[in-house]
């Protein structure tokens, strides 16, 4: 890193990441309902170990001690997902009031240490109730979660001013519906566009209702990784066209342009439906920021075998790569954060998620997790992000993914993103070098790079 001002704009949003299900704990507890992920956890087989989230950093329980080391790290910032099951047991109709005031007391401890919440509506937990009625593949979706936000908004807003609806609903339809590794774990070429459009419908519901109830600011968040082509050849070109449709396009595209991405039909053949035109008018409600999930990019070639996509990646030997085999690229963020500047014409973003997953040495006697590699990668990331800004990017904010080591959904509690270390037998936190790290990044507004 050559040193040079890397100070960020004033009232910059400096913070981290996490979900419900990842940390809380306790899923049934007060009145909740089961999500799929807690009937996914408990089928055997699914999860690396068998490891579930009944207990994960018991954060339900901890939640006054963990929002008191964001406060003693300096944090300005904490983006958390609620747990819908807690709040609408059965998804849709009778509120369960105790899983509404588990946030609703989280966001006053936040408020009062001086803290921002960013909250997301929906982090993958769909409850289970509502998979038994086709889940994402129900139309009706959009209205069930549309009045589940409506009962958020009515409940936070105004103490939250910045709503996500959605965490990255390609992850919800690639793994959830195509591909199977994640829940509900069901693997057809048909459901998988169906699924998608019912995510980006319920996201447009939840919006169109926003814009009725809400006074402040709603957003989606979604996982973008740059395509780069392996080579010149035609085939690799057609394929990083199709993967970056595929993973990026898919999903900006319909929020703000109107329209799925031509290579869609391309993909998924047959498959592919024609949507009304009113489906597409409800979709691109007007947002007020994307929230970008960052990790790698990929070196994309053709490859035939890679059903539906036809798209590879192409191993870089001279990279880094992470705990869950992610090249290091902190380049892909700058120039992701260009082309949402160019393509959608230059919305405000936050970075809502950005890190990983290394093997990080154990805790020290002296109390240190030594975490060099994940320093190094936060350091790069965070200066990818500033040459964004200083190209003309309007980027508002970076959470740091993720606040504690946490269940990393089907790879178990195997991959360590957490800035603070978590040792699950006992539940202590301990902060590691990259939460040292951080708060002088934070304290400085980035100026301690
Ligand atoms: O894998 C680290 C984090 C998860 O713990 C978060 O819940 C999730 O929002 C999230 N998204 C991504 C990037 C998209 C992705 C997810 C899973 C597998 C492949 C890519 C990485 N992460």
């Amino acid at each position: 890193m050559t040193q040079h001002d890397t100070t960020f704009p004033e009232h910059f949003l400096w913070g981290t990441a996490t979900s419900a299900y990842q940390i809380e704990g306790s899923p049934l507890a007060d009145g909740a309902g089961p999500s799929i992920w807690e009937r996914f956890v408990h089928t055997p087989g699914l999860t690396i170990g068998g490891d579930t989230g009944d207990v994960a950093c018991d954060h339900y329980r901890r939640w006054r001690e963990d929002v008191r080391m964001m406060a003693d790290l300096g944090l300005r910032a904490y983006r958390f997902s609620v747990a819908w099951a807690r709040v609408l047991p059965e998804g849709r109709g009778t509120v369960n009031t105790k899983g509404l005031d588990f946030y609703s007391r989280l966001v006053d401890e936040l408020l009062a240490h001086g803290i921002t919440p960013l909250t997301t509506l929906f982090h993958w937990d769909l409850p289970a109730a509502l998979d038994d009625r086709g889940g994402w593949l129900n139309p009706d979706i959009a209205h069930w979660f549309a009045d589940y936000a409506d009962v958020m908004f009515k409940a936070l807003d105004g103490r939250v001013r910045h709503w996500a609806t959605l965490n990255e609903p390609w992850v919800v339809t690639d793994g959830g519906y195509l591909h199977g590794a994640l829940a509900p774990g069901h693997r057809s070429l048909y459901e998988a566009p169906i699924a998608t459009h019912h995510l980006l419908r319920a996201h447009g519901a939840a919006v169109q209702r926003y814009r009725s109830v809400g006074k402040h600011q709603i957003g989606l968040v979604v996982n973008l990784e740059p395509k780069y082509a392996a080579s010149d050849s035609a085939a690799d070109q057609a394929a990083t066209r199709r993967a970056h449709a595929y993973m990026n396009g898919q999903y900006l595209d319909p929020v703000f342009l109107g329209r799925y991405p031509e290579e869609m039909r391309e993909i998924f053949g047959a498959a592919w439906p024609e949507w009304p035109a009113a489906d597409h008018e409800l979709i691109k409600q007007k947002l007020d920021f994307i929230g970008l999930n960052y990790y790698t990019r990929s070196v994309t070639r053709d490859a035939p075998e890679a059903w539906p996509v036809r798209a590879g990646r192409v191993i870089q030997p001279q990279a880094t790569y992470t705990e869950t085999s992610w090249e290091v690229f902190p380049q892909g963020l700058t120039d992701t954060l260009a082309w949402i500047r160019e393509r959608y014409a230059n919305p405000p973003v936050y970075i809502t998620e950005n890190g990983a997953a290394f093997y990080d040495p154990p805790v020290a006697e002296n109390g240190r997790v030594a975490d060099a590699l994940r320093v190094d990668y936060l350091r790069k990331h965070i200066g990818a992000m500033h040459a964004a800004i200083a190209a003309g990017s309007d980027v508002r904010g970076y959470m740091a993914w993720s606040l504690l080591d946490n269940f990393e959904w089907s790879l178990g509690f195997a991959k360590r993103f957490g800035l603070v270390h978590i040792n699950y037998a006992t539940q202590q936190r301990t902060p590691k070098d990259s939460a040292r790290y951080y708060s002088r990044v934070v304290a400085s507004n980035g100026a301690a790079l």
